[in-house]
C-alpha cells in the first residue's frame, strides 16, 4: 500500500525535478540566483529517498546536456554508500540464486566473508574462497531492487502525467521520456548477466589488442545469475589513492596513460565502452597491471560518431567553424541531416565560441594548440560550458547527438576530474603518448 506521505513526497521531488529540466534549457530559461541552494537540498532529498533516487541523481550528474550546471555540480557529490545489509540478506539471495542452478552454498564455497567489501544502493560486494581455492567477489543484488526501482519510477511516471493533465503549461511532459531513459540504464545495472556480458566483451576486445597491461576480473558463468555475479577477485589498490599506487608502480601517470589509451582504443574496438569509469572502479593490482571493474554502466557508439567528434574537436581547435558544423552534423541523428542549414550553424559556433573564448584570459588571442596547457586543466569548467554550449547550439539547430554521447562525454569528464590527482602534467587530447583514435 502505498503511503500518502510517500506520494506527497514523489509530487514534491517531481516539481522539483520538473523545475530542473525546464530551468535546464527545455524552455530556454535561465537558472536563477538562488539555484545552488535548491539543488543542495535536491541532492539531500534523493540520498534520504533511496536507491532510485539516488541513482537519478547520478543521472543529472552525468547529463549536462539537460541539467544546469548548478544541479550537474551538486549532485556529482551524490552519495551511493549505504549501510551495509545484514549478512543474513545476503545468504538468503545466495541460496535462492543458486538453487536455480541446481546448487547450494556448501557445495560451492569453502569461506564467504561476511563483511562486505563494499555496499551501494543496488549492490553489496562480498569475497569468498571457492572449493578449488580460488579466490573470488560475489556481487549480490539487494533484496527486492528491482521492484522498488519500478514502484518508484512508476510513481514519478504518474505523478508526471496527473500534473501534465492538471497543469499542461508547466511542461511535465518534458520529463517523461528522461524517467524511460533512466528506466533504460537502470533496467541494465540491474542485470548482472548483461553487466557479465560486458565483461566478456572486453576481455575479447583485450585479447584482441593484444593489451597486456591491463584487466578486467573473469567471470563465473556457470555459478552468475541476473542477481548474483560471481568474479574473480583482483588484488590491489584503488587508484583513489596516488600514494598506496606507488607501492606498485613508479609514476601513476604512466598508469593512467595506459589507462586512457585502453578506454579510447575500446570507444572503436569493443562491443561497448565503460562508461562509469571512475578511480573507485579501477585498480592498481599488485603485480602492476590495471583492473577494470564495475561493468554495469557502458555505452556504444558507431566508429564513424567517434570519429567525427574528434574531427569536430579538431575543427574548433583551429577556429575552423564550417568544418566544425560539418563534423557536428555527422555526429549528429542523421533524419534531419539535409534540414540543418550548415552556414547559419557554422555561424551560430564561431559567435559563441569567440564570445565564451574572450571572456577568459587563458584562452584570449589562442587556439587550442596555443595554450599553455598546464593551465587549461584549472579551467575545466570553461571546457565544460563550451561542451554545454555546443550541446545547447546543436538543439536550436535541430541536432540530436547520439545517445550515448552523454556517457562518452560524463566519462572524459571523470577522467579529467581524477587526472588532476594521478597525473596533473598530462594532457588527454594533446599529449603524444596518449593515442585518442
Ligand atoms: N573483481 C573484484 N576484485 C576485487 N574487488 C572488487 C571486485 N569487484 C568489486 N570489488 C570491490 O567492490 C567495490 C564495489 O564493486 P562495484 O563497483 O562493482 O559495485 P557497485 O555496487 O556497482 O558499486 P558503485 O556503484 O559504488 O560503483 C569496488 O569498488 C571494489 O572495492
Amino acid at each position: 500500500m502505498l503511503k500518502p506521505t510517500l506520494l506527497k513526497k514523489s509530487f514534491n521531488v517531481i516539481q522539483r525535478v520538473g523545475k530542473t529540466a525546464t530551468v535546464a534549457g527545455l524552455t530556454g530559461l535561465k537558472v536563477a540566483k538562488g539555484e545552488k541552494m535548491d539543488a543542495y537540498l535536491l541532492k539531500d532529498t534523493f540520498e534520504q529517498l533511496g536507491t532510485t533516487y539516488i541513482k537519478i541523481g547520478q543521472f543529472i550528474a552525468s547529463t549536462p546536456s539537460l541539467f544546469p550546471r548548478e544541479y550537474v555540480e551538486v549532485f556529482q557529490a551524490c552519495l551511493d554508500q549505504t549501510t551495509p545489509l545484514p549478512y543474513s540478506y545476503i545468504e538468503d539471495i545466495l541460496n535462492n540464486e543458486l538453487a536455480k542452478k541446481g546448487k547450494t552454498l556448501e557445495d560451492i564455497f569453502i569461506s564467504i566473508d561476511k563483511t562486505p567489501l563494499a555496499s551501494a544502493s543496488i549492490a553489496q560486494v562480498h569475497s569468498a574462497v571457492l572449493k578449488n581455492g580460488d579466490h573470488v567477489v560475489l556481487k549480490v543484488q539487494k533484496p527486492n531492487v528491482d521492484t522498488i526501482i519500478e514502484t518508484d519510477l512508476g510513481l514519478l511516471y504518474g505523478a508526471t502525467k496527473i500534473m501534465d493533465t492538471l497543469a499542461p503549461s508547466l511542461k511535465f511532459a518534458s520529463i517523461s521520456p528522461i524517467i524511460d531513459e533512466i528506466r533504460l540504464r537502470m533496467s541494465a545495472e540491474t542485470d548482472f548477466l548483461q553487466e557479465a556480458k560486458n565483461i566478456d566483451d572486453f576481455q575479447d576486445f583485450l585479447q584482441k589488442t593484444n593489451n597486456q597491461k591491463v584487466v578486467a576480473p573473469k567471470v563465473y558463468h556457470d555459478l552468475s545469475t541476473q542477481k548474483v555475479l560471481v568474479m574473480e577477485r583482483l588484488f590491489g589498490v584503488s587508484m583513489i589513492d596516488d600514494v598506496a599506487m606507488r607501492q606498485y608502480c613508479k609514476s601513476p601517470s604512466e598508469v593512467m596513460v595506459d589507462t586512457l589509451n585502453t578506454w579510447f582504443a575500446s570507444l572503436t574496438m569493443c562491443e561497448s565502452f565503460h562508461a562509469d569509469l571512475h578511480a573507485g572502479n579501477l585498480m592498481l593490482l599488485t603485480d602492476g597491471r590495471i583492473g577494470f571493474i564495475d561493468f554495469g554502466i557502458v555505452g556504444k557508439l558507431e566508429p564513424k560518431a567517434w570519429q567525427a567528434c574528434v574531427m569536430m574537436m579538431d575543427s574548433f581547435s583551429r577556429e575552423d567553424y564550417d568544418s566544425m558544423a560539418h563534423y557536428m552534423i555527422e555526429m549528429g541523428m542523421t533524419d534531419k541531416q539535409n534540414l540543418v542549414n550548415k552556414a547559419v550553424l557554422s555561424a551560430d559556433l564561431q559567435r559563441v565560441m569567440k564570445k565564451i573564448l574572450a571572456k577568459d584570459s587563458l584562452f584570449i588571442g589562442k587556439t587550442i594548440d596555443k595554450l599553455d596547457t598546464t593551465k587549461l586543466k584549472d579551467h575545466s569548467d570553461e571546457i565544460n560550458q563550451m561542451m554545454l554550449e555546443i550541446f545547447e547550439v546543436g538543439k536550436r539547430h535541430g541536432i540530436h547527438f547520439p545517445r550515448d554521447f552523454t556517457l562518452l562525454t560524463k566519462q572524459v569528464l571523470y577522467f579529467d576530474r581524477f587526472m588532476k590527482v594521478l597525473a596533473p602534467e598530462l594532457n588527454m587530447f594533446q599529449d603524444k603518448q596518449i593515442t585518442i583514435v
